[in-house]
């Protein structure tokens, strides 16, 4: 059997729980395998990864971070996640374009349609097919009320420019995240986060386990 490539983001408001299980699913799809490419938005080459810096620390207006997030999504793009889908690896990122919808769209406001326009400007490929626009084939959404991300990220880290928002900025990103799902629904599997580790993650599993993605995983 010829395997695919296969793009799987992960979504959620800052501290709903994404890395938590994204390692995990890492090691699940290497015991079975599979070649997996780890990697992040903004960032994922030197480039973006220089563009993350200024996103995540400089003040600016709503449309220079969305240029901004575009340019280095371009770049991984070119540089890393195409390359990887063609040689048929897993590519588990964590945050794409939904990210942008939610955090440029819905907490500060963006103009939705320009933002659709550069999402189909930017992920436009050749591959597989000539004006293909790559989008995950599956996007899990760590859906979790700002409350909760807020006292779990408490005196975790130092907050960046994002995680020092209010929470109406955060109803707002979450906002942004669920009219992303609706609109999206084939692709988003949300996952309601509010629950224990080991619940979030038997949910995370029955997701790739229903799509046949992986089979049996052995408890770490
Ligand atoms: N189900 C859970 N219950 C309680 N705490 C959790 C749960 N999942 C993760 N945490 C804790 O919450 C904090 C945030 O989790 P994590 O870093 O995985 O979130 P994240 O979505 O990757 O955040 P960010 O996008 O800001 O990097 C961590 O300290 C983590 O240990
Ligand atoms: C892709 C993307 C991200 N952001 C924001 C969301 C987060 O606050 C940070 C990334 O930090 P993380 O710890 O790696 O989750 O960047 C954004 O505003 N727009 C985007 O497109």
């Amino acid at each position: 059997m010829t395997l695919r490539g296969l793009f799987i983001s992960f979504e959620g408001i800052d501290g709903a729980g994404k890395s938590t299980h994204i390692d995990a699913l890492a090691q699940a799809f290497r015991a079975q395998g599979r070649a997996v490419t780890l990697t992040r938005e903004p960032g994922g080459t030197p480039l973006a990864e220089k563009l993350r810096t200024l996103v995540l620390n400089d003040p600016m207006d709503a449309m220079t971070e969305a240029l901004l997030v575009f340019a280095a999504r371009r770049d991984h793009l070119q540089q890393v996640i195409e390359p990887a889908l063609a040689r048929a690896e897993v590519v588990l990122c964590d945050r794409f374009t939904d990210a942008t919808f939610a955090y440029q769209g819905g907490g500060r406001g963006f103009d939705l349609n320009t933002l659709s326009y550069l999402e189909q400007l930017v992920q436009t490929t050749q591959a597989p097919e000539a004006n293909f626009v790559r989008q995950p084939d599956l996007t899990i959404w760590f859906d979790l009320a700002p409350e909760i991300a807020a006292q779990r990220l408490a005196g975790v880290r130092v907050p960046d420019k994002f995680e020092a928002q209010p929470a109406d900025f955060f109803a707002r990103v979450r906002a942004g995240y669920l009219a992303r799902c609706e609109a999206h629904a084939q692709r988003f599997a949300r996952i309601e986060a509010d629950q224990s580790r080991e619940a979030v993650w038997a949910d995370v599993l029955t997701v790739f386990q229903k799509q046949g993605w992986l089979g049996q995983v052995l408890p770490a």
